[in-house]
């Protein structure tokens, strides 16, 4: 299927400037077509989360962007109509974009909630932050209804975040990387320190949230039967490059990549019978 992009990488590169030095991105290429979910899989190291990072500028020194471009296109207010390279965005533009435009929801990011703020203040405050002219009854409401839309319930609202389970701690990040509506979201192991079952439930919910909302999704894990499930294209990664990406059903009957194919192997639930359950999208 053909679809806008929405984010072109092309030619991305990272190194770690440390003794010796790890280029962790070598020359990455791939683009986000609008409203597609593109999983990202490869094992522990590959520079999975260094090329996450690198995407919305959110890595630190010793890393350092070598080469290469990550376009974000169809920003509305942007200077040249529509595309911006976020490789050259000045640290302001940058800030105005991230939350906006791309958003990011982590491994544990369940546990940088604010101990001692409400879910509804902190939710409020991304508003507060972001849409200065939001009156107080409207930002209440839209807090209110994000938390129902993440099925944590508007009810829980006051609580604190040690008053909510795991799952519902990360449903809640999920709503604060949705709350205003960005165009992509950037999920890196969103669900992996969660159990299985609290796993599918929210992962069927952004599968949800995604046809509602039409935003785009570029999901990290090195599970690749979950990603199977998921995603409309995968690409597998290793050592830094992208091996081979394609069609999700393409990849698990014709892998074209020697990597690929291994990979595939690794997982014994992929074989034989239980193999039938891909892009099928998530059941229960
Ligand atoms: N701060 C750092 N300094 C030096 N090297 C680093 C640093 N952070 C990561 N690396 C190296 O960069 C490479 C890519 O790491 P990255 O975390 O991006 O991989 P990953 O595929 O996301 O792995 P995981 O699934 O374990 O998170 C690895 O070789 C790692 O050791």
């Amino acid at each position: 299927m053909n679809r806008d992009p929405v984010l072109s990488v092309s030619g991305l590169s990272v190194t770690y400037d440390v003794d010796p030095p790890v280029e962790a991105v070598r020359d990455v290429s791939l683009t986000v077509g609008r409203g597609e979910v593109l999983g990202l899989a490869g094992e522990s190291g590959c520079g999975k989360s260094t090329l996450a990072y690198a995407v919305q500028r959110l890595l630190k020194p010793p890393a350092r962007i070598t080469g290469g471009q990550v376009v974000l296109h169809g920003v509305p207010g942007s200077v040249d109509g529509a595309d911006v390279d976020l490789t050259t965005l000045a640290p302001a533009g940058m800030d105005r974009l991230r939350w906006d435009q791309i958003a990011m929801v982590f491994q544990g990011a369940m546990n940088s909630l604010n101990p001692v703020l409400s879910v509804g203040e902190q939710l409020a405050d991304v508003f507060t932050r972001h849409r200065p002219a939001m009156r107080r009854a409207e930002r209440t409401a839209a807090c209110g209804a994000l938390l129902d839309m993440v099925g944590v319930g508007a009810t829980r609202r006051r609580s604190y975040p040690h008053e909510l389970s795991g799952g519902m701690r990360q449903r809640v990040m999920i709503a604060m990387a949705l709350a205003l509506r960005p165009r992509l979201l950037v999920m890196d192991e969103p669900t992996t320190a969660l159990d299985v079952l609290v796993q599918r439930e929210i992962l069927q919910e952004i599968s949800r949230l995604r046809e509602e909302l039409g935003f785009s999704v570029v999901f990290i894990t090195h599970d690749l039967p979950l990603l199977l499930e998921i995603s409309d294209r995968i690409a597998v990664m290793r050592a830094g490059r992208i091996v081979e990406i394609a069609a999700a059903a393409d990849l698990y009957h014709h892998p074209q990549h020697e990597y690929t194919k291994r990979l595939l192997a690794s997982f014994p639930s992929l074989t034989g019978e239980r193999g039938d359950f891909v892009r099928k999208g998530v059941t229960v």
